[in-house]
């Protein structure tokens, strides 16, 4: 397993769970005040929820979908990050990729200069029938991506996932063994599956991997066609949820601290008792 780094940055991390709309002008501007703001209580990481800037909706992707090189929103979120001279996680936009000509729900992240420093697009689609409840299906005008994202920060090295890609416990694994400190999901969970699975998951992949894991959700808005639980929140390498929230826009904050972690892991060592000898370590297998 590769090391992670004791002698990182200080990292305060917010997530902002803002309310969208169908405007995604208003969109991008609502994000830039919040990100400013959550920078000005002294964020350096900061993440924006799943579709920050359009309603999530199989409909929506085509109409919303825009190229990270041409379109406003990687322009908008590159200048947010490096005003507020922060990291930023920006949530996920559908993207129109003009080479394969495919729509994408994909995570842009930014150093503190406003450079992008990783791409993620959501490798595992939504896709989901629950009789009576919801039937959700993103392949119907997404493709999914195909390659798991780590980005190099200040920090230490994080991995990024997007909302259903957390149900999926490998991701995770392979970002813990392969040195990251966090994983970190914009996410837009709903009624069904929200109450159900929301906060079970985040704390099930920080737990079995003692890392800290966050997952950044929209707030809810009764009047669109999908409800996000909402719920933005942040747990520990322990599985202790460290910040939550309620459903409304909002920011929450918790400062990450290394050390703990650290001694977190030799208390219970896990990292040292596995055994490869009777399973696969899935950071080492060969695709
Ligand atoms: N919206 C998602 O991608 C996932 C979700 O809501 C769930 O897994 O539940």
């Amino acid at each position: 397993m590769a090391t992670t780094s004791t002698t990182a940055t200080p990292c305060k991390l917010a997530l902002i769970q803002l309310a969208v709309t169908a405007d995604k002008q208003a969109n991008l501007d609502n994000a830039r005040t919040h990100v400013l703001n959550a920078a000005s209580n002294g964020a350096n990481l900061i993440v924006l929820p799943e579709c920050f800037n359009s309603p999530y909706g199989t409909k929506h992707f085509p109409q919303y979908a825009e190229s990270l090189k041409e379109g406003p929103s990687v322009k908008a979120l590159s200048a947010m990050a490096k005003d507020a001279k922060a990291y930023l996680i920006g949530g996920s936009i559908p993207e129109h990729d003009p080479t394969d000509d495919k729509i994408y729900n994909t995570c842009t992240v930014y150093n503190p200069n406003g450079e992008i420093i990783g791409t993620h697009r959501k490798v595992h689609l939504f896709d989901i029938d629950v009789p009576g409840k919801i039937r959700f299906q993103e392949s119907e005008t997404l493709s999914a991506g195909k390659q798991l994202t780590h980005v190099d920060t200040d920090f230490g090295k994080i991995g990024i996932g997007i909302c259903y890609d957390i149900r999926f416990p490998e991701p995770a694994m392979i970002a813990a063994r392969q040195g990251c400190f966090a994983m970190i999901y914009p996410g837009a969970f709903n009624m069904t599956t929200g109450p159900l699975h929301w906060e079970l998951l985040q704390r099930a992949r920080a737990v079995d991997n003692q890392i800290f894991v966050a997952a950044c959700s929209p707030a809810r808005d009764l009047s669109a066609d999908y409800h996000a639980w909402g719920h933005s929140t942040i747990v520990g390498p322990s599985g202790d949820v460290l910040e939550t929230m309620d459903e409304k826009q909002g920011i929450i904050y918790a400062d990450l601290d290394l050390k703990k972690m650290h001694e977190f892991r030799q208390s219970i060592p896990l990292i040292t008792q596995r055994r490869f000898d009777l399973y696969a370590d899935v950071s080492k297998v060969k695709p």
